[in-house]
């Protein structure tokens, strides 16, 4: 069966597509209104999957007509440095939403560059206090890739309720968000990482498998429950046959093809949701902002007026 018309395959293009149009109509009407939205990209040092990302950030911001930009800064920057210089952005009424790429050099503790980000402006939900959210069945805004996953696979028709779920992987960013949005939805949910004894033995239970770890064709058919749902996340840049770099998952997707009911290609699967629902964070965010400057300052417009 050809990968174009093989039904198996869930493309992420048309979910993305559909968020993307609505979020172009929030967008404008908050533009028109005068609270015009701008996104802005923290990038230190550099990582394959991050420039993917951010080069699709600013084309489909572009394209959903939020302001971007992206914000470089060398591996060798201090901790301190970095802060300050999110201090500026919190401060800067221009800037409605920072997303800081991960990973970030090891000498930068994440967890302080997340916490000085202001939680308004917090287009992941990675601050310490907007985590939590997930964990209250709030999943209005969600991290990006978590959110973009659970949505691939509710394009299965599956029922999430009871469901047979295992995650691969336990990342602060991928795989523990997508546990607590499961988890919400009703599935039982397992989570391996580089410590549980047999990930094979619990892949194979799995009706629906999802797979963040970084490590091309990780997982194989053999690991796969026939009829399963597999949802790869992985973003691997490697030299192909060709001589070419190209994008690979984390999934030997030719030999897993032949066991799943559903697989997730890689590229053209769960990344361009994620680029999706970061522009429609960018909104949830923009709208707590209103909603905080209305009842702010609402009342001195009405005062003035009276
Ligand atoms: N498509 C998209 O939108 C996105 C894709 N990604 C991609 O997803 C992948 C994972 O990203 P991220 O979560 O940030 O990565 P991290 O490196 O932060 O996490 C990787 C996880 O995999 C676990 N792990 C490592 N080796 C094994 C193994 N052999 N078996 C089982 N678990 C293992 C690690 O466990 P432990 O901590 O115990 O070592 C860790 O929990 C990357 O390829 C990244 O580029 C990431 C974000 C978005
Ligand atoms: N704070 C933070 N949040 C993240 O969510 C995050 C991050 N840091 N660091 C890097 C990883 C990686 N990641 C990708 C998202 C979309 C695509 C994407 O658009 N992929 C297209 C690629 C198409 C092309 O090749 O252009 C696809 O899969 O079809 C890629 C990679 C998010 N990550």
């Amino acid at each position: 069966m050809s990968l174009s018309d093989d039904s198996r395959y869930l493309r992420g293009g048309p979910v993305a597509q559909r968020i993307i149009a609505s979020v172009r109509e929030d967008a404008a009407i908050a533009t028109a209104e005068g609270f015009p939205p701008k996104l802005i990209s923290i990038t230190v040092g550099d990582t394959d999957a991050v420039d993917v990302y951010v080069r699709n950030q600013r084309a489909k911001a572009a394209l959903a007509g939020i302001g971007f930009e992206e914000r470089r800064f060398p591996a060798d920057i201090t901790a301190g440095e970095l802060e300050a210089a999110i201090h500026g952005l919190n401060a800067d009424p221009r800037v409605t939403g920072i997303i800081i790429q991960r990973p970030v050099p090891v000498h930068i503790p994440i967890k302080t560059l997340q916490a000085a980000v202001h939680p308004l402006k917090d287009v992941e939900g990675m601050h310490p206090a907007s985590i939590g959210n997930i964990v209250y069945n709030q999943l209005d805004l969600a991290p990006c890739t978590a959110a973009a996953s659970v949505e691939l696979l509710k394009e299965t028709g599956l029922d999430l309720k009871g469901l047979e779920v295992v995650i691969v992987g336990h990342s602060e960013i991928v795989g523990k968000p997508i546990a607590f949005l499961l988890m919400s939805e009703g599935a039982t949910v397992t989570v391996c990482h580089h410590m549980t004894r047999s990930v094979a033995a619990h892949a194979r239970r799995a009706d629906a498998l999802f797979v963040a770890v970084g490590k091309p064709r990780l997982i194989k058919a053999d690991m796969v429950k026939p009829g399963a749902a597999v949802i790869d996340i992985g973003i691997n840049a490697e030299i192909g046959p060709d001589g070419e770099s190209r994008i690979v998952g984390d999934v030997d997707a030719e030999s897993v093809k032949e066991v799943a009911s559903w697989i997730t290609p890689v590229p053209g699967g769960v990344g361009p949701i994620t680029v999706a629902i970061l522009l429609r964070n960018t909104m949830v965010a923009l709208s707590r902002q209103r909603a905080r400057y209305q009842a702010t300052y609402g009342g001195v417009d009405k005062l003035a007026a009276e």
